[in-house]
This record gives structure tokens, C-alpha cells and sequence, in this order.
């Protein structure tokens, strides 16, 4: 960390640079910057006219060692070669898709995340999905709202489906998969998963291939990391595996399901009805969906809560640790 200087204040050239990708999550970039620039020179390239490169050049690129990006903005082998110092990037999410892991590895810069942070907030929002879709709460909402219901007789909105005793397959039994199996068994469902590998300590059934975790269950929760093994782990055989009743909560990334197919066999009456808070183009939503009752749609919000108060307080932790040469917070890769 910075020393202080003989006159004891901090001189933003003495500070250690870190490279704010932004705009970045609601108010966390100001925030952090408000409460933190005594600690640490910020360099804003967003508010800048400049492009990354240009804008790079302008701040001495060999002496930038930090970077601080969320999933907007991919720090990919192209960015990492504009930096020849880096040695830290820290993203304010728990999925690292938009980063070049392997360049990272590759070059000994170490990765953190926001670690468990919102593990329990994205879990919230896949078991409420998943309720919604099956009691149908939104569809009733609109059912009540669009029409005036108040003359047509109730009974005839149609039945919806039961949680309990469901068949609930976790598709990546990590931090935020645990949350949602601890949410759903007490509503009796039956937790099975696949994961990369079987977790030791667990006793819930493992199925070492989507493929028979989705002919054994009656939903499907994906909530796995996304990168080149995984993308559209949720293919057309996965869905027809699942089956007509079934129903798919999707709270990880987009491109987890293969959405057309999706698209394809929920107008085909091969999917019972699915959730989803992340989709494969965002913001952009296949239109099919608006037209459909049986799926639930929220704007990528799982982790939005009060939570995001303590990403700040997270992420100068690391960069704290980082300067002092500790180990980091929520270390995804450290160096070698
Ligand atoms: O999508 C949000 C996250 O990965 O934290």
C-alpha cells in the first residue's frame, strides 16, 4: 500500500492504479470511489471520450496492476495486452465468463470474484421462479389485471402444479446450488445434481451426466458456472430428457441453455414451462416468450438486493490484500 508521504498526506501518484472497467454495478464504482480514493488512484476509462487503448496510454499502462470490471465488460486476452503490469483483475460477480481465465492463468494474474456473496439472493430468486412457474403467480397476476376479472368466475384460471415431492435436479452443486437445495427440501423436494465432479461431503444423489439428471427429475435448476464446457450444457436432448411436464429454472448465464431449442420445444409442448433470469443475447428476450404463461422472466436481478451494499467493502478487501501481498478474499485464481 502506499506510503504515506513526509508531510503525511497521500499523493494520488504515490497510489496504487487500479483500472475501474465501467460503468460497473449501481452506484458501486462511485461508491467505492467516494469512500476509497485515499487509498487508491482510480482511472475512470468509461468517462472518457478516449478508447481503452488510447485512454491507456495517456496513464502510463506499465504502472496499472489492478483491474475492477463486472460482467459488462470482457477482459479478454486483447484488454490484458494493453496492460503489460497487470497482475490482479477483480470482477464485482460471481461468474467469470467475461474474463480470459486462461490468460490469466497463463500470465500468473490472479482472478477474485465476489465469491458467495450472492449466493442466497440468486438462489431466492431461482426457488421463486420456480414457484412462481409452477402456482403460476405471475400468470395469475396478469390474468387478474388485464381483463376485469372481478365478473368471470375464479375457478376458472387454470390448476397449477405442486412443489412438493417434485424432482429437483441442481445443474453445478456450487455455493449458490447448495442455497437453492436447502431452500427446496424443506418444501419436499427431492434434490439430486450434476456438478463437474461429486461433492464429498454431500449426500444428495449425483448424476454424472445433464442428460440423466434431467430423465430422473421433474425441473431443473442451472445454476453452473459458464464457460467452453458448459455452454449449452441444456441442449434439445436435455429438454426432451426432462420432459413435457417439466420445467427449467435458469439463474446461472444465458448461454447455459441452448434458448432457441428452448424457444422451439416450449412452443412445441415439449417443456412444461421454465424461469428465467438470464438469457442468451441480453438485454434482447426471443419475443416467443412474452407470448407464453407458462414462463417466468426477470431482468437479470438475482443478485440485486441489499447485498450489493457489501460488494464494495469486498472488493477493496482484496485489493487491500492484494497490495499487502495476503492472501485474497474470494481468490478464483492465485498466483502461482
Ligand atoms: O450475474 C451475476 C453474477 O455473476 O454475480
Amino acid at each position: 500500500m502506499a506510503e504515506e508521504s513526509n508531510n503525511g498526506t497521500n499523493h494520488m501518484q504515490d497510489l496504487p492504479k487500479v483500472l475501474l472497467l465501467g460503468p460497473g454495478p449501481p452506484f458501486c464504482f462511485e461508491s467505492l470511489q467516494l469512500l476509497y480514493s485515499h487509498k487508491f488512484h482510480f482511472l475512470n476509462p468509461h468517462l472518457s471520450d478516449l478508447s481503452l487503448q488510447h485512454f491507456l496510454d495517456h496513464h502510463h499502462p506499465p504502472s496499472i496492476p489492478a483491474i475492477l470490471c463486472s460482467p459488462k465488460h470482457s477482459v479478454t486476452a486483447d484488454v490484458l495486452r494493453l496492460l503489460p503490469s497487470l497482475r490482479l483483475v477483480l470482477t464485482t460477480s460471481a461468474g467469470t465468463n467475461h474474463i480470459d481465465l486462461r490468460e490469466c492463468r497463463r500470465r500468473g494474474i490472479q482472478v477474485a470474484n465476489s465469491g458467495a456473496l450472492f449466493s442466497e439472493d440468486v438462489a431466492d430468486m431461482a426457488v421463486a421462479l420456480l414457484i412462481d412457474g409452477l402456482r403460476k403467480i405471475s400468470a395469475a397476476d396478469r390474468w387478474l389485471r388485464t381483463q376485469n376479472r372481478q365478473n368471470t368466475p375464479w375457478d376458472l384460471f387454470p390448476l397449477g402444479f405442486k412443489l412438493s415431492g417434485k424432482r429437483v435436479g441442481i445443474v453445478g452443486l456450487g455455493s449458490i446450488g447448495m442455497e437453492v437445495a436447502k431452500r427446496l427440501e424443506p418444501f419436499g423436494c427431492i434434490i439430486s445434481y450434476n456438478s463437474k465432479h461429486r461433492k464429498g461431503r454431500v449426500s444428495y444423489p449425483f448424476c454424472s451426466t445433464v442428460l440423466e439428471l434431467a430423465a430422473t427429475c421433474d425441473v431443473l435448476v442451472v445454476c453452473c458456472a459458464l464457460n467452453e464446457e458448459t455452454k449449452h450444457i441444456i441442449n434439445r436432448e436435455v429438454i426432451l430428457a426432462l420432459g413435457k411436464g417439466g420445467f427449467i429454472v435458469n439463474v446461472g448465464r444465458g448461454e447455459l441453455i441452448d434458448e432457441k431449442e428452448l424457444v422451439k420445444c416450449l412452443m412445441e409442448g415439449e417443456l412444461g414451462g421454465a424461469g428465467f433470469d438470464v438469457f442468451e443475447n441480453e438485454p434482447r428476450i426471443p419475443q416467443e416468450l412474452f407470448k407464453m404463461d407458462n414462463v417466468v422472466l426477470s431482468p437479470h436481478v438475482g443478485p440485486l438486493t441489499e447485498s450489493y451494499m457489501n460488494i464494495c467493502a469486498l472488493m477493496v478487501g482484496n485489493l487491500e490484500a492484494f497490495f499487502l501481498n495476503k492472501p485474497l478474499l474470494t481468490p478464483l485464481i492465485l498466483s502461482e
